[in-house]
């Protein structure tokens, strides 16, 4: 499914159209867009309020006639039509400015590993409607490996881990093609909600969606495993505002089933490939990519569960924009298979 590095190399835009978050990047200039894809709609006229950053905070506080809509689920556009809208938005003038210079504007999108085609289809038709009058789909293991800096085309195995909101993809690559893959329907979003399941079933506390992320940061600071943290929310029954202490143990468990999945796919893409491959991991080890492997603790669980070296970029979030950006930007060089005999 992933388009030649020549053909790529043609294209002036790089899309990543995540469940949680709309990343772009143009040529030449680098990464324009970096907002959640999110879009807030006023009900009775139809018209957009808001999207982005915006449209995330009103989550949550909006009065009856605006909704807040999420037009890509799980890595795959849902809503065209607002996907289109939202992406507009996004990128304002510098959309026009691209389109003015390049009328042949050829885009590249990333695609989760294994989609189906009504999902490739949907990523082109979004980017055709803007304008594109060409589409080139992009594994996002390959782009976020490439992203990584991982040396993808070399003959030795590098495996990547993209931990991202409605997903973890994971993948051992060797000459610049996957070797063995597995996505789990496992990402932030579900750790979130097993954080937010746990304080309701054990403090009666609802915990708003946007107070997760500061808590997991909190309780890893914590370095004494006996000392707790208070977290502010609403008590379930009364709906008054309370604060509880909470025991970072209890959380650990409570998102132990979610990491142990992720742990799982990993087990099983390498049980899938040959020795020699997963003997350059022990050495090597797993890159992290993504928004989630900045989960505190995930690193070093898997470094404990697998007995590998685990790495994670700077900036693991953009990888995968970045990886699309280096292939239409033509730096990344393919190693010549040419015949000998
Ligand atoms: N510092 C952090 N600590 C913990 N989780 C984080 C952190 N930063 C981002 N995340 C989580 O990362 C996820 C977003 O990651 P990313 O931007 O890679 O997603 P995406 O590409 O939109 O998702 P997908 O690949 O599933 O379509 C969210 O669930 C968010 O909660």
């Amino acid at each position: 499914m992933t388009a030649s590095l020549d053909q790529l190399r043609r294209c002036s835009v790089a899309v990543d159209l995540g469940a949680a978050r709309t990343r772009v990047y143009l040529k030449g200039t680098g990464i324009v867009v970096d907002e959640p894809s999110v879009a807030a709609v006023d009900c009775r006229s139809g018209s957009l309020v808001a999207v982005g950053t915006r449209a995330e905070r009103m989550a949550g506080r909006t009065p009856e006639h605006i909704q807040v809509v999420r037009p890509v689920s799980g890595g795959t556009v849902v809503d065209i039509g607002m996907a289109q809208r939202m992406l507009r938005h996004l990128m304002g003038d510098k959309l026009r400015n691209t389109w003015r210079r390049k009328p042949v504007l050829r885009a590249a999108v990333c695609t989760p590993h294994g989609s189906e085609p009504l999902a490739h289809r949907a990523a082109i038709e979004t980017l055709t409607g803007l304008g594109a009058r060409h589409v080139e789909l992009v594994d996002t293991l390959i782009a976020a490996a490439v992203g990584c800096g991982l040396p993808v085309e070399y003959p030795e195995a590098t495996m990547i881990v993209v931990c991202g909101a409605a997903t973890t993809q994971i993948a051992v690559l060797s000459l610049g093609s996957i070797v063995a893959a597995e996505t789990i329907p496992v990402g932030g979003e579900a750790i979130d909600r097993a954080v937010v399941h746990y304080l309701r079933n054990q403090h009666a506390l609802m915990l708003p969606s946007q107070s997760v992320r500061p808590l997991h940061t909190m309780l890893s600071t914590l370095d004494d495993e006996s000392s707790s943290a208070v977290v502010h929310g609403m008590d379930a029954a009364s709906g008054l505002a309370r604060s509880v202490q909470v025991d970072p143990e209890g959380v650990r468990l409570a998102i132990r089933p979610q990491l142990n999945s992720v742990l799982d796919g990993i087990r099983a893409v390498l049980r899938r490939c040959p020795p020699d491959l997963v003997a350059d991991l022990t050495d090597r080890g797993i890159m992290l990519a993504g928004g989630s492997a900045l989960l505190p603790g995930l690193d070093t669980m898997l470094r404990t569960s697998t007995g590998v070296p685990v790495s994670i970029p700077e900036r693991p979030d953009i990888c995968a924009v970045q990886g699309l950006g280096a292939m239409v930007e033509g730096k990344v060089r393919p190693m010549p298979l040419e015949a000998i005999g």
